[in-house]
């Protein structure tokens, strides 16, 4: 066992805010070195680990954006009506390289190569044909429902930057580009366990003082959406802090980043805190201005990133989303960070005491002449309880220094799932 080292705070050390908290628990993730080859239908979610360059121009060639008849303006001489003969048919996968023939048009249909030479296309709609012959009586624009070559992606140039995820409309840019194989991020190797003597798994009978262990299930669940991470799921490591200390350690030797729910408060099971010092962790959070979840702790352990989240079911939540999350998708080489939150509106009243950013598990049914979310309360923010955050719609924002939030108050609400 090594020896108990100084961590740079203790149980009593200061009480950062949400947004110092989670600046700290960024700067202790660095993103995973390495990078990975794979094929673009096996990269779904990864992060793009180099800018990825367009191997072909989209589209490929000028084609047309219609069905319809593709001509050359220089060919429509006067104020018209025009007549021009009808000289081929050209179809979407037409392998032919043509030129369209003097005062001539083509039949053609969408998708299909314009012939060199023909600088507009006029939709079937709008021309009346005769036999071979159409007739047209409005100047098309030049370059009129024509797709130019690469107007989408130039050959050769920057299709998608590092650090972006790959997302199904960036798959489906790559493809269009004739990207085959990507080269991605490594996935972050993420532990979790659960710590409590009170815990038992669903499908086993519960002993007397037990309850079943939701936040394993919490956070699997939520990690496992996650493409970007590589998990292991430690299960139930009980309240003995030998068993503690070789869990923590053995994951923090083997894994990027440990996670671990429960025990990081102040009473004498709580484990966590004691043995992250005997392990020599460097803490950079143990306490956060954040409701629920106050008693949070951020450090690295060696190699790994740690994140003790706090035992009760909301709070963890909480935590998880707005400290964990955020180093994780950093340690996974995300560049982007998600901005999903609404401007919305209180429905309800709530008197509370002030110094703690809270998030409050909210749905709405009507919006208000801006369109804002109207809200409404769920559960009267107990950090045990489950049931309002999954009910929820969403968690609602309120600052710290508010101490009464009344209808019509400006809040905003954001998603717990992204
Ligand atoms: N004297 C003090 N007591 C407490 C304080 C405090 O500052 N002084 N803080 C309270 C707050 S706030 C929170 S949050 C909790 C955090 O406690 P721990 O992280 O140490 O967690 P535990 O004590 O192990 O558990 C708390 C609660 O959550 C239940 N739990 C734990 N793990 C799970 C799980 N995997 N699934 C479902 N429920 C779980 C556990 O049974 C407890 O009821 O401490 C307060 N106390
Ligand atoms: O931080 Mo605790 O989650 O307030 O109950």
């Amino acid at each position: 066992m090594s020896s108990p080292a100084a961590c740079s705070t203790g149980k009593s050390g200061p009480t950062l805010s949400v947004d110092a908290a989670r600046l700290r628990a960024k700067a202790a993730a660095c993103p995973i070195a390495g990078k990975e080859i794979l094929p673009i239908d096996q990269a779904i979610g990864r992060v793009i680990a180099a800018p990825i360059m367009a191997a072909h121009a989209l589209p490929p060639f000028d084609n047309s954006a219609m069905d319809g008849y593709a001509l050359r303006l220089s060919d429509l001489t006067g104020d018209g009506p025009w007549y021009l003969p009808i000289y081929t048919r050209i179809a979407a996968g037409d392998a032919r390289s043509l030129t369209l023939a003097a005062g001539a048009a083509a039949h053609i249909f969408t998708g299909a190569p314009v012939p060199f030479g023909a600088d507009a296309v006029v939709i079937q709609e709008q021309v009346t044909r005769a036999n071979d012959m159409i007739l047209l009586t409005e100047r098309p624009r030049l370059g009129q429902n024509i797709r130019r070559q690469g107007e989408d992606v130039a050959q050769g140039v920057q299709a998608l930057a590092a650090g972006l995820a790959l997302t199904p409309p960036r798959l489906a840019l790559l493809a269009g580009c004739g990207v085959s194989s990507v080269a991605v991020r490594p996935r972050v190797r993420v532990a979790i366990l659960s710590t409590g003597d009170e815990l038992s798994e669903p499908g086993s009978t519960l002993g007397p003082g037990q309850i079943y262990n939701s936040n394993r299930m919490l956070l699997r669940a939520t990690l496992s959406c996650f493409p970007w991470v590589d998990l292991t799921d430690l299960g139930i490591v009980t309240d003995d802090p030998t068993c503690i200390q070789g869990a923590i350690r053995h994951a923090a030797q083997t894994n990027d980043v440990v996670i671990s729910s429960g025990g990081v408060s102040a009473g004498e099971e709580d484990h966590i805190l004691d043995v992250l010092r005997l392990e020599a962790a460097e803490l950079d959070v143990l306490k956060v201005a954040i409701r629920p979840g106050k008693p949070l702790t951020v450090g690295r352990l060696g190699q790994a990133l740690y994140f003790g989240l706090p035992g009760n079911p909301y709070a963890a939540a909480i935590t998880f989303s707005q400290i964990a999350k955020p180093a994780l998708r950093r340690a996974a080489g995300l560049m982007e960070e998600p901005d999903t939150w609404l401007p919305a509106v209180a429905g309800f009243t709530y008197s509370r005491t002030t110094g703690r950013r809270e998030y409050v598990p909210v749905r709405w049914s009507e919006r208000d002449s801006f369109g804002r979310p109207v809200l409404m309360r769920l559960g009267q923010g107990a950090s045990a309880s489950i049931s309002p955050m999954a009910q929820a719609m969403g968690i609602a924002v309120v600052p710290p220094e508010i101490d009464m939030v009344a209808p019509g108050q400006a809040l905003t609400v954001e998603s717990l799932a992204e």
